[in-house]
Formats: C-alpha cells, sequence, structure tokens
C-alpha cells in the first residue's frame, strides 16, 4: 500500500521549484544571483519558500513587517545559525558575532555608547591622514597632466583595514605599505579567502571541532586535519589571536601604568584557544597611543568596561573577542561600498562634477578661505551634512548592499504577518505564513532595498535625488516599526535611513556611523584632488574593457574577458589629477 508523504508546513508558501538536486535553488542565489534575488522577491512576494542543500526548504524574507518580526519583535525566536554561532567562536572567540541571547545582549550594552556620535567626531581627525596618504599614493603613480589605470580595489581594502586598526585598535599596521604589512594585519586580510576555499566543509568542521571540549585535544585533531586548506586557515586563526592576545596585553599595561586602569585587573595570558604564547611586537607595527589618547575603541571599551558594574563587566576573553570580530566586520564591506561609489561615479561623470563642487563648497565655507580647499580636513557635522554626498552614500548602499543575504533559524513554531499580502501557491491571499521551529530564513536585505511598494516604481535604479527635497536639503528617514507612515507605506526596520544594508534590531551593525563616516572622509579626499573614469581600452574586435559587480552574497567585481577572467575581484578605473573642468559650472 502507498503511504501518502506527510504535507510539507511551507507547502502554501509561494516559490520555485528547486533547480537541482544537491543545490536546490542555491547555485542561483549564490552565484552571480543579482537578478534572480530580485526577481524571486518580484515574481512571489515578500516571503518565498525556496530550496537550499539536498532539497531543504527555506523561507527567504524582504516583507519589512516580516523582517520587523524576524530582526526586532521576536529576534529572541530568529537567532543566528548555529553553524554561524561556532565558526565564529572558533575564529575570534567570544566576541559580538559568536554569542547569543543574554551575553551578546551584555556585550551590546556595553559596547553601544562605545560607537556614540561623540567618540565618532573624536575619531575622525585622528584617521583623516589617512585617506590623505592613501590618495597621495595614487597621486605619485599618475605621470604629471596624464592618466593613469589603477585597480581602486585593493588599495581601498588596505585603506579601510588601516583606519579599522587604527581607529578600533590605536594600532598602524603598515597596511599601505604592502612590502611592511604585519602578520596580525596580514591574517585579517587573508580571512575571508581563506573561509571561502573551505565553502564546502564549512557547515561541518566547526560542528565538529566545537563538540571536542579540551582545547588541547582539539588542538592536536585540528593539526592533523589533513586538508591544505583547513591548515592555511588554522594559521591564519593563530596569527589573529597571538596578535589581538599581544596587543591586548599592550593596551592594558599602557593603561595601567597611566593609571587610567585599576591594577587589580588581572593580566591576560597565553591563548586559551590556541596555547599560542603571547610574544612582542611584530615587523610592521606601530602603536600610535600617544597620538590616539585614549580615543580608540578598544581603549573606550576597556574604560567603559571598568566603570560598569560588577554584573555588567565583560570578562577579558569578551573584551579579546571584539578585537578581530570589529577589525573583520568592519573592513571589506566598507571597502566594497567605497569602490562601489567610486565605479558609480566614473561612470556618472555629471554626478561626479556636482558632488565634487559640492564638496569643494563646504570645504571653503569650513576653512573660511577660497584657496587651498583641496587639502582642508572638514569637520565630522559638517561632513555629515553635505546634502548631495549624504544622498550619493545613501544611495549606493541601498541599491548595492555590500552584504546582501543573512541567515537565521526559527527556534520556536510562529506566525510571520506581512506588510504586503502574497498569493500562496494554491491561489489564496495570505496576509501571514506559519513558521515551523527549525525552519531557515534568509533575510534578502537586497530584494528589501529594492522593495517597489516600499521606495516607488523605480526602486531598482540608482537615484540620489530620492534622498533629497526639491530645494536640495536631506530627507531623514527614521527606523520604521513595521506600521504604515503617513503615506500607506510601510518602512523597514532598518538602523540606517530605514534601509535593510546595515540590518535593524539588536544584532544590527554596530559600526555604522563609523562606516558612514570613513566612506564619506575617503570620497571627499579623493574627488578633492582626483577624477575618475572608467577604462575606455578595446581590443581588435571592438570588445571594450567593462567591469561587472558579480553578487555571491557579497558583492565582487570582476573585469569581463577578454580583458580579465571574469573571476579575480578588482576595479581598475583611470584616475588623474582635478582639472578645472570637472566642477559644475
Ligand atoms: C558599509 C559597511 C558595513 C556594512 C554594509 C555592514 C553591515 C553589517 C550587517 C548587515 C550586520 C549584521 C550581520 C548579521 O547579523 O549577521 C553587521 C554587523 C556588525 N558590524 Fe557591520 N557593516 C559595515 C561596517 C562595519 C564597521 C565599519 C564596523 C566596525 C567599526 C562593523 C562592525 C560590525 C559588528 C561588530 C557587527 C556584529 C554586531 C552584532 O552581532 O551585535 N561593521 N554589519
Amino acid at each position: 500500500r502507498r503511504t501518502r508523504r506527510p504535507k510539507s508546513p511551507l507547502a502554501e508558501v509561494p516559490g520555485p521549484e528547486s533547480d537541482h538536486w544537491l543545490k536546490g535553488n542555491f547555485g542561483r542565489i549564490f552565484q552571480d544571483g543579482w537578478y534572480y534575488n530580485l526577481q524571486l522577491a518580484e515574481k512571489y512576494g515578500g516571503v518565498v519558500k525556496v530550496h537550499a542543500l539536498l532539497g531543504a526548504e527555506q523561507l527567504y524574507v524582504s516583507d519589512p513587517l516580516a523582517l520587523h518580526y524576524v530582526v526586532v519583535k521576536e529576534q529572541h525566536i530568529y537567532t543566528e545559525t548555529d553553524m554561524f554561532i561556532m565558526a565564529n567562536k572558533l575564529i575570534f572567540g567570544d566576541g559580538l558575532i559568536s554569542t547569543l541571547g543574554e551575553q551578546h545582549k551584555k556585550q551590546r550594552k556595553m559596547l553601544n555608547p562605545v560607537f556614540s556620535l561623540a567618540n565618532m567626531r573624536d575619531l575622525l581627525p585622528i584617521i583623516q591622514p589617512i585617506a590623505d596618504k592613501l590618495s597621495g599614493i595614487f597621486l605619485e603613480q599618475i605621470p604629471d597632466g596624464d592618466s593613469k589605470e589603477i585597480n581602486v580595489l585593493p588599495w581601498m581594502s588596505r585603506g579601510a583595514l588601516e583606519y579599522i586598526c587604527q581607529a578600533a585598535l590605536g594600532y598602524s599596521f603598515n597596511v599601505l605599505d604592502p612590502t611592511r604589512t604585519s602578520a596580525y594585519a596580514e591574517a585579517i586580510q587573508k580571512l575571508a579567502p581563506s573561509g571561502l576555499r573551505l565553502i564546502f566543509i564549512r557547515p561541518f568542521v566547526p560542528l565538529f571541532l566545537c563538540t571536542i571540549k579540551s582545547p588541547s585535544l582539539r588542538n592536536q585533531f585540528a593539526e592533523r586535519f589533513p586538508l591544505k586548506a583547513f591548515q592555511d586557515m588554522r594559521s591564519v586563526v593563530e596569527a589573529l589571536d597571538k596578535g589581538s592576545r599581544r596587543i591586548f596585553r599592550e593596551k592594558k599595561t599602557r593603561m595601567l601604568n597611566s593609571g587610567e586602569l585599576r591594577a587589580s585587573w588581572v593580566e591576560v595570558e597565553g591563548s586559551k584557544r590556541s596555547g599560542v604564547p603571547v610574544q612582542g611586537k611584530e615587523e610592521g607595527e606601530r602603536d600610535l597611543g600617544d597620538r590616539m589618547r585614549g580615543r580608540d575603541i578598544m581603549s573606550i571599551m576597556l574604560r567603559a568596561n571598568m566603570s560598569s558594574e560588577e554584573s555588567e563587566r565583560l570578562s577579558d576573553e569578551e573584551l579579546l573577542g571584539q578585537m578581530s570580530t570589529i577589525i573583520f566586520a568592519g573592513f571589506e564591506t566598507t571597502s566594497t561600498a567605497i569602490s562601489r561609489i567610486l565605479y558609480i561615479l566614473a561612470s556618472k561623470p555629471e554626478v561626479q562634477a556636482k558632488l565634487r563642487s559640492e564638496i569643494r563648497k563646504a570645504k571653503q565655507r569650513y576653512a573660511n578661505t577660497q584657496a587651498g580647499w583641496e587639502e582642508v580636513g572638514i569637520g565630522y557635522d559638517e561632513l555629515m551634512a553635505i546634502p548631495y554626498l549624504d544622498a550619493v552614500v545613501r544611495e549606493t548602499l541601498r541599491v548595492y548592499p555590500p552584504t546582501s543575504l543573512l541567515s537565521r533559524t526559527c527556534r520556536q513554531d510562529t506566525t510571520l504577518p506581512l506588510a504586503y499580502p502574497i498569493t500562496s501557491s494554491s491561489g489564496v491571499t495570505l496576509t501571514s505564513v506559519a513558521v515551523p521551529a527549525g525552519t531557515s530564513v534568509i533575510m534578502s536585505l537586497l530584494a528589501a532595498n529594492h522593495n517597489k511598494q516600499v521606495w516607488g516604481p523605480d526602486a531598482d535604479e540608482w537615484r540620489p535625488e530620492r534622498w533629497l527635497t526639491e530645494s536640495g536639503e536631506r530627507v531623514m528617514f527614521s527606523e520604521g516599526d513595521g506600521e504604515e507612515d503617513g503615506e500607506g507605506r510601510v518602512k523597514y526596520p532598518g538602523v540606517y535611513a530605514s534601509m535593510m544594508t546595515f540590518l535593524g534590531g539588536g544584532r544590527a551593525c554596530i559600526g555604522f556611523k563609523f562606516a558612514e563616516m570613513e566612506i564619506k572622509q575617503v570620497i571627499t579626499t579623493f574627488l578633492s584632488r582626483m577624477h575618475f573614469s572608467l577604462p575606455y581600452e578595446t581590443d581588435s574586435h571592438g570588445n571594450k574593457k567593462s567591469i561587472t559587480w558579480k553578487m555571491n552574497g557579497l558583492q565582487v567585481p570582476v573585469v569581463d574577458p577578454p580583458f580579465g577572467d571574469g573571476v579575480t575581484a578588482q576595479v581598475p578605473l583611470i584616475v588623474r589629477r582635478v582639472k578645472q573642468e570637472d566642477f559644475v559650472a
């Protein structure tokens, strides 16, 4: 007798057929999936059923009310996947991206004020010289009166790493001089590529390693694991751990000596995780202690921790865990965003000229002089208040979110309400979807930022003017709470301009103000001195050199064949010094 297969609990949720028995729809979602992702939400609506590896069903969510439930209202139900937490624990220790529930809440409570506006204001003049130095490196390469093709991506990446290391640790790792970069900075740079090489075993190794409770046994197993990609990753993690412990110890010692910390604090010893002893300073590193005067994120965090109530204080291991976490989270995302803005400006000369003219006006006003404005380092409030710059940055982060997809696991049976009803697979209108415990949920930041019901019919278009009033003033947007606004639209619960790029709720990006400041500062410095255009090379068949931004979960810009291999991340732009004609009349 044939038994009927039990009906899937997500049977009524509309979605595409599986593309492949093994990969489900993931091949199309995660590999060059820009149009596929946008089309999924447009065709089926704000909650879609997709097929994951081996046919498992998952929800693909972009509806604003549903996302409000996932990241705010029921965030305790939708937690990070086990694999994400375990892998991060092994790599970073007990930092923000490796902890859940009360421990995570406690860490956020201590860390949120560290990223306050006042602290950002203080940090800006300290990190200003990095953009100056970076633009100097560009200018040195350009012959007088001429232009040069420069791959801006690795430079923006090095610049962003130097920015975050100086701001977070008060250390320079000489990242702008590739011949003298330190082992710690190199490890941070290698982390994402090493992780990618482990993509197929990644789900299993952390789960297995975390089941070995003894650190020494775990190390013995890890040392013998017969896979080169794994051993490379192990060296990277070891270098990170070694570097962060050493820097942490130096910082604490300095603060103890200056009386900023109480001597009763216990010194951090060799790594509990890797057993690696803490060693002295490495080649290529410079402690900027005197210049920073305790304004770096780590020092602020140590002071805040010391003055907290005993019950709210973080342990040394937790403080240590934040170091590489903040640096890793804050570097590739920001450099992708800056490279994308430069690319857009290179392809829209009229926007570039308008933006440069606004920057000139703001700098001249700030310095109260017409001459030498190019070199002026503008203050935090004035930088944030340049309307067209703000609109260009917001619109780029909306249309092209550096992180496009995030996963959560639903931990108990619940219901996801929808702001915009969808049509079920049997043709019924659904205003909510039942979500069984154990369901994986993909949050599509990309589809949310392109939702035509929220952003209007031109949502896919890059149009900075949408962030400006008719008279060119900034339109302020606050976080949405899943309710309709006065115009009948439901805003997203995002922390930044009600878009989802930096997420919302208790696990929103803690560094978004820092990222915004850095992006704006690099762009103003670069546009003041340089002009950018797209490569104009053509081959004998008339093919033009062109750049495609692939969407593989993260944004990856590549040069299309025959000029490039279509795989290696790069953004080659033609750069020259600014001329009089590069401004609007
Ligand atoms: C354009 C640049 C950036 C983008 C698009 C971005 C985006 C995000 C997103 C989407 C998340 C949520 C991840 C998740 O829940 O899985 C996140 C978390 C985080 N970001 Fe950013 N980020 C950027 C820059 C930065 C910077 C500059 C820093 C540090 C200064 C930073 C530090 C963090 C940290 C520590 C978290 C984890 C927060 C937590 O779990 O409580 N990010 N970011």
